[in-house]
């Protein structure tokens, strides 16, 4: 038997045979495994896709920051600009496509208020999706200990409140309402106050509707429709969707006083709540409206 042909058989049985079928690394068991139990259970599976959407936030986050610091020099609303561009990718990235209606109600010169339903954290997706220029938003201030999600919020002007307190929250509401005069920035707020994936409304908290009219600026509703059909933690869901978004004529508030503030809280939450429904396709309640304003 020909030595070369022996070492060339051996080399050649060595490339021809199989590579050698040892067990698999550990990390390709582990890999497997998740795989499986995800495919097999609804419950991991949105643990999994809402925790990756968390990772994703805290990385693009701990990344967008130090080009937030190197190009703007620290906190500033230009920095939203930067936000919103790396924001506006994860859509590809959980297959959320969008249809927008009505974005030439945002073409106000000056400052204004802007109030939309708040649903999930994935808002924020949403919420890039259509943000105006030098727009920052008003934040409960557990939200700047978040990390660096915290740090990027903090970074892009968003302001943050104390929900627990009215005395201090109202004090925080005052100044922005000069800040947005003197330095024309318009403030987005969450009238509900918190996260709400009933596919309906809360009452509306009155802050924004009280800044509006201090300052004597529209206020700009803006409806996202429901994610219930795609987005429903308690059911473990969370699949790729479509969310349109309809923002509505600009409400004025020239000439209005603190005593307008429960009839345009009203207004507003009645325009919303018929657009909500719309464009959710939910038939609206026959007793109409529900409570606007928290009692
Ligand atoms: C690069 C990758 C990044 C990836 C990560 C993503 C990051 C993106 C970056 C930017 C995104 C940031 C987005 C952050 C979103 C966060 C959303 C939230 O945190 S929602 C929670 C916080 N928001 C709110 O709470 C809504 C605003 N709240 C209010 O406006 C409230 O009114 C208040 C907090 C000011 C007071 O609330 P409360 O006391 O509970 O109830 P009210 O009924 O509203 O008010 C009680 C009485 O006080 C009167 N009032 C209220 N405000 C005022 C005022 N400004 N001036 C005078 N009086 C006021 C009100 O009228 C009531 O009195 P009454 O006699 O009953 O009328
Ligand atoms: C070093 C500390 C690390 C902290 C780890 C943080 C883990 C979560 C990280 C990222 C989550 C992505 C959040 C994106 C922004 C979410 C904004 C938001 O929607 O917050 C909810 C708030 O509107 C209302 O809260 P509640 O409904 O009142 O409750």
């Amino acid at each position: 038997m020909d030595p070369s042909s022996s070492s060339s058989s051996s080399s050649s049985s060595s490339s021809s045979s199989p590579p050698s079928e040892g067990p698999l690394p550990w990390w390709g068991v582990a890999g497997a495994l998740v795989l499986l139990a995800a495919a097999l259970s609804p419950r991991l599976r949105f643990r999994l896709r809402i925790g990756s959407y968390c990772l994703l936030c805290l990385l693009a986050s701990a990344l967008t920051a130090p080009a937030c610091l190197l190009w703007n020099r620290g906190r500033t609303v230009r920095n939203m600009t930067i936000i919103k561009n790396v924001v506006r990718t994860f859509k590809y990235i959980y297959g959320l496509r969008f249809e927008l209606k009505g974005l030439e109600h945002f073409e106000i010169e000056g400052p204004c208020v802007i109030i939309s339903n708040h649903q999930s954290i994935l808002d924020m997706i949403g919420l890039m999706e259509i943000l105006p220029e030098r727009c920052v938003q008003i934040a409960k201030r557990e939200l700047m200990y978040m990390g660096s999600v915290g740090l990027i919020m903090y970074l892009g002007g968003v302001i943050f409140i104390n929900r627990k307190s009215t005395s201090n929250a109202k004090s925080v509401m005052a100044d922005v309402g000069q800040a947005m005069m003197s330095e024309n920035v318009k403030v987005w707020i969450y009238p509900e106050g918190t996260r709400n994936g009933s596919g309906d409304l809360l009452p509306f908290k009155k802050g924004a509707f009280h800044l509006a009219i201090q300052t004597q600026v529209p206020v700009v509703p803006v409806v996202y429709s429901s994610f219930t059909s795609f987005y429903n933690p308690k059911k473990h869901l969370f699949t790729s969707g479509k969310i349109r978004v309809e923002v509505l004529p600009p409400v004025p508030t020239e000439g209005l006083t603190a005593s307008d503030v429960d009839e345009l809280t009203d207004r507003c939450y009645t325009a919303m709540r018929e657009t909500l429904f719309r464009i959710s396709e939910r038939p609206a309640e026959v007793n109409g409206g529900g409570p606007s304003v928290s009692h």
